[in-house]
């Protein structure tokens, strides 16, 4: 038994199966999002011919199993009761550039079925390939779907099931924040990590945080202020830069044995946003949005008095830029010591 096997929570609510018609794009989003797949490489992908089981680790263990599109898994010969008896999420995905009625009849049976034997399962439909439709017919599509996904579920009398609606593309950050939010919902300590991650933006001044795994972008976490996609986006972007980076040091003195710090970085945009990155538990870092005023007087310092030569702004942000970190960075120590513990009851309870 591996040391990841005896951290790991019993906790079969972290299963996600993903289902959907023959080439709506399954394979595609595993290997994206979990494999660092280049979306355009995804275009020699095979068909799946049989379900197939990935694992990964990070705050929780997740497992993501593919079901091919086009087996049936109401024949005899599959164990169907089981497999959807131990998932937290049925996440079906749709290509919307074709023709969708079929996927919506299949879509309403597997809930129909899946209601039946799991009603704790959270139903998550991906309204797929949305980058080939214009920002207009993307909305129309997810309205024609939402509406006739909710008639057939009302004919079925199964209008109380609570169905979350995703637009997603490969090609961009989309499905990386679908799959956030399908996952945040498997997270038993979310509310708890809320509120940490709440406290530090208020103690700390920061404007955004997110509590990322390094491998997929995924955040597992947020703070409650809404998400817009632009500033996930950079701070995605910055998780690959420090990663880069800190791989080229570690490589490039080889004479140095390697001691492996925990990774920080902090860089200061030009529209004066500073990013924060620092390493956390389990394949997590912590990225905060830092904005800094250059007041001379926010934090009670001294007036700087080289206005003259136009530097006055500048010193006095870089001032309150280095009092700020310095209360970050103690604050997010206390974070980080907050996981831990955070996940070690998690452990203790599972
Ligand atoms: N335009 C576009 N194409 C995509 C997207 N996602 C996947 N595709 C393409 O869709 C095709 C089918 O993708 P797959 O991932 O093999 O589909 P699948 O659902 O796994 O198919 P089966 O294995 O047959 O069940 C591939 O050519 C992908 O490149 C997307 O977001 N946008």
């Amino acid at each position: 038994m591996d040391s990841h096997t005896i951290l790991t929570p019993k906790n079969n609510k972290a299963n996600i199966l993903l289902m959907g018609l023959r080439r709506g794009g399954k394979s595609s989003i595993c290997k994206v999002v979990f494999h660092n797949m280049q979306p355009l490489d995804t275009l020699y992908l095979e068909s799946t011919s049989k379900p197939t089981t990935e694992k990964f680790h990070s705050l929780i263990d997740l497992s993501v199993m593919e079901l091919p599109g086009q087996l049936n898994y109401f024949e005899p010969s599959y164990d169907s009761a089981k497999i959807f008896s131990q998932v937290g999420a049925l996440v079906y995905v749709i290509d919307s550039q074709d023709e969708y009625l079929n996927a919506l009849t299949n879509l309403s049976m597997i809930i129909e079925y899946a209601y039946k034997i799991n009603p704790l399962i959270h139903i998550e439909v991906l309204i797929h390939k949305i980058d080939g439709l214009s920002e207009d017919y993307r909305l129309d599509t997810q309205r024609d779907i939402m509406q006739r996904t909710g008639d057939e579920l009302l004919d079925l009398g199964l209008e109380g099931v609570q169905v979350s609606f995703y637009l997603t593309s490969i090609f961009d950050h989309s499905i990386y924040e679908a799959f956030s939010r399908i996952i945040q919902k498997l997270v038993p300590e979310l509310p708890s990590l809320e509120n940490m991650l709440d406290n530090l933006v208020q103690y700390s001044r920061l404007e955004k945080v997110f509590l990322f795994d390094v491998n997929s972008k995924i955040y597992v976490a947020t703070d409650s202020s809404p998400v817009d996609i632009q500033t996930y986006e950079v701070c995605a972007e910055f998780i690959d830069i420090t990663i880069d980076l800190d791989s080229l040091y570690e490589n490039g003195d080889q004479a140095r044995p390697a001691i492996k710090d925990e990774v920080k970085c902090i860089s200061t945009l030009q529209n004066g946003v500073t990013l924060y990155l620092r390493q956390m538990i389990r394949g997590l870092a912590l990225v905060a949005l830092v904005r800094v005023d250059n007041e001379g007087d926010v934090y009670g310092g001294d007036k700087i008095e080289d206005e003259e030569n136009g530097n006055y702004y500048q010193s006095c942000r870089d001032k309150n830029l280095q009092q700020s970190l310095a209360i970050i960075d103690h604050n997010v120590n206390v974070f980080k010591q907050g996981l831990e513990k955070v996940w070690e009851h998690s452990r203790i309870r599972s």
